[in-house]
């Protein structure tokens, strides 16, 4: 929690004001925050200075790893976070490649689990990670790639966390995730649960001790609408001590990920946390 406030902070007292043409707003703006999260010692990267909805930001990455790409699929089980970017704005609703209500298009887990090849065929990048991964292996690329610069144009967003890279060590399993873009005070509280949760799955289904993950950030920003909140509310909190999340052990593949999971197989033990704040979010 300490670095999550400490980038906060920093943002505040560092931070360069940085006009974003895609959402018409300014952004106060720091570049480069490295975040470590202890998943060996389930130290579970919850934000405790406001009511966080872990669920839906496990549901959004289940919708990941399953390859949604669909706004409506998300909503199914359990994230809305995908509705705006699909429904709202001006620029994707008048792209050619949008597919109607809900369309997202080629973004995130399409990319992650369907590559498209030049000769017609896909590649599905995370079935080849946890395959080496469960056979013991680190071929020293078992990186899973969502930025695919080919096709930015068929979808809604670019990602933000694009790039999701494995390291085995003896059986500990490491995870290095890399983000381009960061909306701290709605978007990194979901991505830490993300990364922390992303290593604590393919741990479990591929047979391995979590260790660390390594959350790597560009641009990490606070829009202006949201500084007043963060400053003078969220910032004058003390945090509570880290909870600790339980993962159902019934899961120990990809296939049950993909086909049976559902938020009642995450339980976060020890919650404690001030009042829910409702961040401004930028379309
Ligand atoms: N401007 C912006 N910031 C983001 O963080 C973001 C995007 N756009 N577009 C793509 C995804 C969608 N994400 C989102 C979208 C909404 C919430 C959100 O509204 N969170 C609320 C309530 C969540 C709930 O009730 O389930 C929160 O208080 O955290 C969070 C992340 C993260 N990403
Ligand atoms: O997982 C996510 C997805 C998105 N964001 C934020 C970061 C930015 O504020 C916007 C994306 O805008 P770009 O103009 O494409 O950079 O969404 C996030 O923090 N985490």
């Amino acid at each position: 929690m300490k670095q999550y406030l400490d980038l906060c902070q920093r943002i505040i007292d560092e931070g360069v004001w940085v006009e974003n043409e895609r959402t018409g707003k300014r952004c106060l703006t720091v570049i480069n925050a490295d975040l470590e999260y202890d998943v060996a010692n389930n130290q579970f990267p919850l934000i405790t200075t406001r009511k966080s909805f872990y669920k839906a930001a496990i549901a959004e990455f289940i919708g990941y790893i399953r390859g949604y790409d669909n706004a409506a699929d998300f909503r199914k089980i359990g994230a809305k976070t995908w509705d705006a970017n699909a429904n709202l704005n001006e620029a994707w609703l008048n792209n050619p490649h949008r597919r109607g209500e809900d369309d997202m298009g080629r973004v995130y887990g399409v990319q992650g689990r369907a590559w498209a090849k030049p000769d017609g065929g896909t590649v599905d990048q995370l079935r080849k990670v946890v395959d080496n991964l469960k056979a013991g292996r680190d071929d020293r690329g078992e990186i899973i790639s969502f930025y695919n610069p080919g096709e930015f144009h068929m979808g809604c967003l670019r990602p933000c966390m694009h790039t999701h890279n494995f390291s085995l060590l003896g059986d500990t399993l490491y995870l290095t995730s890399y983000q381009r873009s960061c909306d701290v005070p709605l978007g990194l509280n979901f991505n830490q649960v993300q990364v922390f949760t992303f290593l604590a799955l393919m741990a479990q289904i591929t047979g391995h001790k979590p260790g660390k993950a390594f959350h790597k950030i560009v641009n990490a920003h606070i829009y202006e609408d949201q500084l007043e909140l963060m400053r003078d509310v969220q910032l004058k909190r003390d945090p509570f001590p880290a909870p600790r999340l339980e993962i159902n052990p019934d899961i120990t593949s990809l296939e049950d990920l993909e086909t049976w999971v559902t938020m009642d197989d995450f339980k976060v033990h020890d919650y404690q946390h001030h009042d829910a704040i409702s961040y401004p979010f930028s379309v």
